[in-house]
């Protein structure tokens, strides 16, 4: 017996069907159908202002679509559902703020589904604790949010996001500020628990190499065109030159995507970065390495 809700929704997770969004006369996506299943973890990737994080406010219920529907977790999108993880853009926190990192995690908490009273509270800590646990924050738990860094508190907001026990994750860039080590470590936690749980995980990144094995479908949106597939139909030269509307080569080197363009908007410093590693014979980084300038 478990007095927790089933994290698992029946039907798709996320489904998005003939989605438009417009803010005035300008159009982010129209014609939008994605249905994304419980477990699935689909990447969405494209340039600044492609309306990324927008989508996201749609699915969180807090921006509405201008035409089509919109169900996360088997109801339609809106603010406040306990079923939804949010891990937001890092936003560094102010100093002067108080309240400990295990308080904050505590925020992701359904006070109402452990139950009433001592014991109520206590799985309530437990639940806490083994999400702080999950993320490593021990260390730092008790201490003032406000005096942590940037990445600490972001391990913190991954803990709140995945202690509520969510259907659906949302991610909006949540590997900002993270050492490749914390990198690597905050993707697995995703991974392992929309693995266990059924989680659909939808994860907005600008860097889909330290992703990119967990990956089972990615979303791709340019100036109001966009693919869906999986990373191999999708990152591929000929998809990508079609949505940028300019020549695009997409290079595997050593098990990573690099992604550089031609013609205008040229990359020129991320392509010389690649022939020298390819001389040189070194790894090319981690950082922005499937970005296209424009
Ligand atoms: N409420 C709004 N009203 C009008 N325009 C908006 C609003 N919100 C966002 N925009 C515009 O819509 C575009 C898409 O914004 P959005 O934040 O969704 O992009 P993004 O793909 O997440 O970009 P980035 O990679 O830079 O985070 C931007 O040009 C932005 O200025």
């Amino acid at each position: 017996m478990t007095d927790r809700t089933p994290a698992v929704p029946a039907g798709p997770a996320i489904a998005l069907a003939d989605a438009t969004l417009s803010y005035g006369p300008r159009t982010l996506w129209s014609g939008l159908t994605v249905n994304v299943r419980p477990g699935e973890f689909l990447a969405v990737l494209g340039p600044n202002g492609a309306g990324k994080t927008s989508l996201l406010k749609v699915l969180l219920g807090v921006q509405s679509l201008s035409s089509g529907t919109v169900t996360v977790a088997g109801s339609p999108a809106r603010t406040g559902n306990p079923r939804v993880g949010y891990i937001p853009q890092q936003k560094t926190l102010e100093a002067g703020i108080t309240m400990r990192g295990r308080d904050l995690v505590g925020l992701g908490v359904d006070g109402h589904r452990w139950g009433p009273g001592l014991a109520g509270r206590r799985r309530r800590r437990a639940a806490v604790d083994a999400a702080v646990k999950a993320v490593g924050a021990e260390r730092y738990a008790d201490a003032p949010v406000g005096l942590l860094s940037g990445g600490e508190q972001q391990r913190l907001r991954v803990a709140q996001a995945l202690a509520g026990d969510p259907a659906v994750l949302l991610c909006d860039e949540p590997l900002l500020s993270l050492d490749m080590a914390n990198q690597q470590r905050v993707a697995r936690l995703i991974d392992e628990r929309r693995r266990s749980a059924d989680t659909a995980v939808l994860f907005v990144t600008h860097e889909i190499n330290p992703i990119l094995p967990m990956v089972d479908r990615v979303l791709y949106l340019v100036d109001g065109r966009f693919r869906i597939g999986t990373p191999d139909e999708v990152m591929t030269s000929e998809v990508l030159s079609e949505l940028y509307r300019t020549e695009v080569d997409v290079l595997r080197v050593r098990g990573r995507l690099v992604v550089v363009g031609s013609g205008d908007g040229i990359d020129e410093a991320r392509t010389a970065e690649v022939d020298e590693a390819a001389c040189a014979g070194h790894d090319i980084g981690h950082t922005h390495d499937h970005e296209v300038s424009r």
